[in-house]
């Protein structure tokens, strides 16, 4: 989605990113933040090391954004980018964008 308003601001984000340990990012619903922020942070190979993880108040939510990243992303879910949420986990050994819903952060981070 190149023509989202967040995308003219990627490498402000990279800089930043760079920079400091906690970043926050603020900008109108609709701006892109959910789904194309780890697709930022994936070109830039943030999950060459680990797994780019994004959190989503619910769980219809987090399913809704990792559909439209794979989808953007060319793969099927489960593949480089997949879902966790309650009772389903749609993620693989090569899952590198997760989106989950807020509550399962603590379970997902114990289990791995
Ligand atoms: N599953 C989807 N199907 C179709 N379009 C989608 C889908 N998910 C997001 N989009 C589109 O992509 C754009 C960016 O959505 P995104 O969720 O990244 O925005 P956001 O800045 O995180 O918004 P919010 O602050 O409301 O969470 C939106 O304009 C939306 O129309």
């Amino acid at each position: 989605m190149g023509d989202l308003p967040i995308v003219r601001f990627e490498e402000k984000i990279v800089e930043t990113v760079k920079e400091n340990p906690v970043v926050v990012v603020i900008g109108e619903t609709g701006s892109g933040k959910s789904t194309q922020l780890p697709q930022i942070l994936y070109r830039r190979g943030y999950a060459k090391s680990g797994i780019i993880a994004v959190t989503q108040p619910r769980r219809v939510a987090a399913v809704s954004v990792s559909r439209r990243v794979a989808q953007e992303q060319n793969v099927r879910i489960g593949e480089e980018v997949g879902y966790a949420i309650r009772f389903e986990d749609r993620t693989s050994e090569k899952t590198r964008i997760l989106l989950m819903e807020c509550s399962f952060v603590r379970v997902f981070s114990i289990r791995s």
